[in-house]
């Protein structure tokens, strides 16, 4: 399918909220599914990779009703899962896949797991070889580094493990193998990635400890329960962050948005190029930090972007590369070569996409390098069936007045179902 981007209004004025969190709602159905009990997941992101995670606890039997943004989880715990009588599709969702190898690995089951294919082509080696240390028996397509892959559930060892990867889907997916295995499983990563795992299992009762970077799980200790009202999605809410400083005379106000410090990097790298941002209302809810952004038409300048942030903005790349093109001067981003292990490489796919659209930007080995102040054109753009691609390109045509064609539009409900209702909603 595919969508002509040629809005009328360029600017963006009012207050919306943005869905819920992807991460937090994978794992609140995940962990819910593991607890014994009720678990009501309010404010769950209905887009498609977390109904994948449903689909997935479905097929072993747990119990998950939907109302909308209202997700039940009834399960009678790790016991009470079943072996499933299909393969389990996991359509494009990264964090279902390598999540679920770490549970399916200590389940006494059999399962085979498949995805579209983009997820087919993304590296399971990460979450294949360290679960493989632990003694999991698991085959798949080139030895296990791509899907499909045949999980046979065993007795795994407890491990610890200095990851390799800047990842927070190989540390969760150890840490829940570790969950369900006797003894303790330490992961220790250089870089802090996202910690929704650990505050997670923290609330549904598990032994879980954090020291620095070192997450330690007691496993085979019992979960309850526990309800989960999930955030609003940061990863999302940069779209119209960055949309709102990059056209004149917008002032948008996204409320009630996840600001949990692993995941704010889009905050520090506006405020480093002088995007005109505050945060309201800071509070707490079910553990973790939110509050109201606001934004308003800037003057961004140009910046290096390097290091420890970048696994605190893996996702909002391709829209602070945007930002980028309309800033003063070059921006570097560099250390971001997990960028190449996303629903598209990218680096490749921000790069090309940009410069079809008139930007001056290069691929480096590890990130890309931008020029400011670009005067973006109109063009057929594909969004290669990359969910922030899609939306990336959606924000760039709001600078363009001549047609911009967005080929494979529908991947964005993906993470983001009703982008476009809400773009609608702000634009003026
Ligand atoms: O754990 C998670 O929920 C996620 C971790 C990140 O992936 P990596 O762990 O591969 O960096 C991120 O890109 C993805 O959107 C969600
Ligand atoms: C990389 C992403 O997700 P996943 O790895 O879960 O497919 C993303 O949402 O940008």
């Amino acid at each position: 399918m595919s969508k002509t981007l040629t809005f009328k209004e360029k600017k963006l004025r009012g207050t919306i909220t943005v869905p819920g969190d992807k991460s937090i709602s994978h794992r609140a159905v995940m962990f819910g599914s593991l607890a014994k009990g009720k678990t009501t997941i309010t404010n769950f992101l209905a887009g498609e990779d977390c109904l994948s995670t449903i689909e997935a606890f479905e097929a072993m039997g747990v119990k998950i009703t939907r109302n909308n943004q209202t997700v039940v989880v009834e399960s009678d715990g790790i016991k009470g899962l079943k072996e499933p009588m299909e393969p389990i599709n996991l359509g494009n969702s990264g964090t279902t896949a390598r999540l679920l190898m770490g549970i399916l690995s200590a389940l006494p089951y059999h399962f085979t797991l498949y995805g579209d294919p983009s997820l087919t082509k993304r590296p399971m080696d990460r979450i294949t070889n360290p679960l493989r240390e632990m003694g999991a028996k698991i085959d798949g397509r080139g030895n296990g580094k791509f899907l499909p892959i045949a999980v046979r559930g065993s007795n795994l060892k407890p491990i610890h493990y200095n990851t390799p990867m800047k990842s927070a889907q190989v540390k969760s997916g150890v840490l829940l193998a570790g969950l369900l295995t006797d003894g303790k499983t330490t992961v220790v990563e250089d870089t802090k990635t996202r910690d929704h795992t650990e505050n997670m299992l923290k609330a549904f009762g598990a032994d879980i400890a954090v020291e620095g970077n070192a997450v330690t799980v007691n496993g085979n200790q019992p979960l309850s329960a526990c309800d989960i009202e999930v955030p609003g999605d940061i990863s999302s809410a940069a779209f119209f962050l960055v949309a709102a400083a990059i056209t004149q005379d917008s002032e948008v106000k996204i409320e009630n948005v996840g600001l949990n410090p692993t995941r704010t990097g889009i905050i520090d790298v506006l405020e480093l190029m002088d995007v005109d941002i505050s945060i309201k209302e800071k509070r707490t809810i079910g553990g973790e930090p939110i509050g109201d952004i606001v934004v308003k038409s800037s003057k961004p300048k140009a910046a290096t972007i390097e290091g420890d942030i970048i696994p605190r903005i893996i996702d909002e790349i391709p829209v602070i590369a945007l930002l980028a093109t309309q800033a003063e001067g070059t921006t570097i981003i560099k250390d971001a070569e997990e960028l190449k292990f996303k629903e598209t490489d990218r680096i490749e796919s921000v790069v090309q996409t940009l410069k079809a659209l008139g930007a001056e930007i290069e691929p480096t080995s590890d990130g890309m390098i931008i020029q400011g102040n670009a005067r973006l054109k109109g063009a057929e753009t594909n969004s290669y069936g990359d969910h922030r691609i899609g939306m990336m390109i959606s924000v760039a045509s709001l600078l363009i007045d001549e047609k911009v064609e967005l080929n494979d539009e529908q991947c964005i409900a993906v993470s983001y179902p009703t982008f476009f209702e809400d773009l609608d909603k702000l634009l003026q």
